[in-house]
């Protein structure tokens, strides 16, 4: 069972739903879902390493509820730009105000002003945070299969490819590795961090992917923080990773980037 916090972090969700739904209805947010023929190929592009041998997929973070504030001021459109430079694969942004300090308005201002897909990470426990998605231009969304019944997952995930987005289906454990493997995802996140207890182990995600299924194409998230982090899931058949804090914190943010996309390459940095 999640943890109160998760408890908590879902409860929220609820409300936040009820007001925006208020305010503009999922009616309204699917007639712009509909008119879009933009979307930016984020599981394609993931499906295989790029040229530096590492694909990043760099994320908007100004606070976590583990860490507390990151970096608050955090300007979403010229971080999303500085990531590109560096060379990440895709922009990951966090759209939820009260524990993460983001929103839809990031997600669309990260990308104007850059040309790759992005990534919507939310807590997505119903239909009208899919739509809006779309409506508000993600290319992706992540699904949590640890907050969401396997039917559930199942018509969320579905309404999101109707609707013409991709989506990084996220696992923790076995039991979630085994939900998935039995559907047609494509892409899995795989998160080293437990969500209601925060600990982070990068063991994780090197553990699981032997329980993907062929079809799937593994994405190691949260706590990786160095090349010899990417070394490692590299050995495991991990080329994709999902990072926040620790490119969000670094001094140049661009080259901490380049970093890890290259450090697979012989003679690089630790
Ligand atoms: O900042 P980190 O440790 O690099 O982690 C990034 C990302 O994996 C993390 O933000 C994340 C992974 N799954 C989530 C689900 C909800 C909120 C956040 C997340």
């Amino acid at each position: 069972m999640p943890s109160d916090f998760l408890n908590t972090i879902i409860e929220q969700k609820r409300e936040d739903i009820s007001r925006a739904s208020k305010r503009v209805s999922e009616a309204q947010l699917m007639e712009q879902a509909r008119q879009r023929s933009d979307f930016r190929p984020f599981a394609d592009r993931l499906s295989r390493p790029g040229p530096g041998g590492a694909n990043i997929i760099a994320e908007i973070k100004r606070a976590s509820p583990s860490k507390g504030d990151i970096c608050p001021d955090l300007d979403a459109a010229p971080t999303a730009a500085r990531y590109k430079a560096g060379g990440a694969a895709a922009i990951s942004v966090l759209t939820d105000t009260t524990f993460f300090k983001g929103c839809l308005d990031d997600l669309t201002a990260a990308r104007a002003a850059c040309g790759l897909p992005v990534l919507r990470k939310e807590f997505i426990i119903s239909r009208y945070q899919v739509v809006e998605a779309a409506a508000a231009g993600a290319d992706a969304i992540l699904l949590i299969s640890r907050i969401l019944n396997a039917d559930k997952l199942d018509q969320l995930y579905r309404l999101c490819r109707e609707l013409g987005m991709d989506a990084l289906v996220e696992i923790h454990t076995p039991a979630d590795a085994e939900v998935v493997a039995g559907m047609d995802v494509r892409l899995v996140g795989i998160n080293n961090r437990n969500l209601s207890t925060f600990e982070t182990d990068l063991a994780v995600a090197v553990e699981l992917v032997a329980r993907l299924a062929p079809h799937q194409v593994p994405v190691a998230a949260s706590g990786i923080a160095s090349a010899g982090d990417v070394r490692r899931n590299l050995s495991a058949g991990i080329f994709n990773f999902l990072v926040g804090e620790s490119i969000v914190r670094a001094a140049d943010p661009a080259g901490f980037i380049r970093g890890l996309v290259n450090a697979g390459q012989a003679g690089d940095n630790p």
